[in-house]
């Protein structure tokens, strides 16, 4: 998470400094990159002086987003797929695969409400990442995540290239608000902020370790609960801003941008890259999938840390979030395998 002021740096220098840079060419795709999550990460990968090749696929609109982007003078060579005959062409030689395609909610919608339509376009798009890029680390956005991610393990698993070092769910945003929300709260610096936060990614599955924040600082217990419920309902505070013109797209973006941005720093062989993320787990011995701090190195997901001493009220949140995210899980596992 210090990547947060690393990348922003980075942005601002990326045409010039970097762009000779001896690091190894890395090919992005995005799929899902007209939307609202798509276009805003599409600029930031672009600004992000460790891509070379950045495709930008949808089944719409990607043209214009792709013509748009390209005449920025920073590294990436940008070209725009749409439709799906050109998915294959986009997804050919990508290292990273960040997939934001999907539809949002709207005011009074669990994610969970969204895996009728986003269950089979994720299963699409981890079939064609499977067969056109098997070596690809995967980042999938679209909700449920919960149950995304499992699907495309399942999927993966029967196209035999699954590997679970490869397989993310992008739990960032979450952090990202966590810290904000930490940093506000205190009075303090949020560049300075870290905020663990472990489980899935919806409601109480989402659980902020506020007892291990650096810098530490006391909070009553009103204000742990109180955080906490913040973070874990963030999503739904921008769904209700927006009033059914979706859900939240720039700060998605930016927590996408940073999490593709440790998975290549990850590949590239910089040392100590560390994320929060939902991958297969046995931290929590009931749950094959959970987010919690992971390390990134040239072959992914190269270690995934324990969950370090939680409070009591953390201790009960992660005992209350156990069956709600195994469900998930298994509801993920059942589509995956089906069909
Ligand atoms: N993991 C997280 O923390 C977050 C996840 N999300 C999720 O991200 C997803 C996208 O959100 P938005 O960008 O706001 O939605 P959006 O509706 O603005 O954009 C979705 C894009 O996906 C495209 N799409 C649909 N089917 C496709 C397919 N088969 N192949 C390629 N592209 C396809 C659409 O044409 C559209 O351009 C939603 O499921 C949302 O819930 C949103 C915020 C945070
Ligand atoms: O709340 C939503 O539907 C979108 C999302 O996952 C988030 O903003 O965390």
């Amino acid at each position: 998470m210090r990547g947060l002021l690393r990348l922003s740096q980075q942005a601002l220098t990326a045409s010039r400094a970097y762009s000779s840079s001896s690091t190894p060419e890395r090919k992005v795709a995005i799929l899902g990159a007209a939307g609202g999550i798509g276009q805003p990460l599409a600029l930031l990968m672009k600004m992000n002086p460790y891509v070379s090749d950045l495709a930008l696929y949808d089944i719409q609109g990607t043209p214009g987003v792709a013509a748009d982007i390209s005449h920025i003078n920073s590294k990436a060579k940008t070209r725009g797929y749409a439709g799906e005959e050109q998915l294959g062409e986009a997804l050919k030689g990508a290292d990273v695969i960040i997939i934001p395609a999907g539809v949002p909610r709207k005011p009074g919608m669990t994610r969970d409400d969204l895996f009728k339509i986003n269950a089979s376009i994720v299963k699409g798009l981890i079939s064609a990442a499977a067969e056109h890029a098997p070596g690809a680390l995967l980042n999938i956005i679209s909700n449920p995540v919960n149950s995304t991610v499992p699907i495309a393990a399942e999927v993966l698993k029967q196209k035999g290239t699954y590997d679970p070092k490869r397989l993310f769910g992008v739990t960032t945003l979450d952090v990202v608000r966590a810290r904000t929300f930490y940093a506000e709260a205190k009075g303090i610096s949020v560049a300075d902020v870290e905020v663990p936060v472990v489980g899935g990614h919806a409601g109480v599955t989402i659980l902020p370790l506020f007892s291990q924040a650096t810098p530490h600082k006391d909070l009553s217990h009103e204000e742990a609960i109180a955080l906490t419920k913040r973070t874990q309902d963030g999503g739904t505070e921008v769904v209700q801003a927006k009033a059914g013109k979706g859900s939240a797209t720039l700060s998605m973006a930016y927590a996408g941008a940073l999490f593709a941005d440790a998975c290549i720093r990850g590949l590239n062989g910089e040392p100590d890259v560390e994320e929060f993320t939902f991958v297969e787990s046995k931290v929590v011995s009931e749950l094959p999938f959970f987010s919690s701090k992971v390390k990134l190195g040239p072959t992914g997901a190269e270690k995934i840390f324990d969950l370090g001493k939680l409070s009591e009220f953390e201790e009960a949140g992660l005992k209350d979030l156990i069956p709600e995210l195994k469900s998930s899980i298994d509801k993920g596992f059942e589509f995956g395998r089906s069909g």
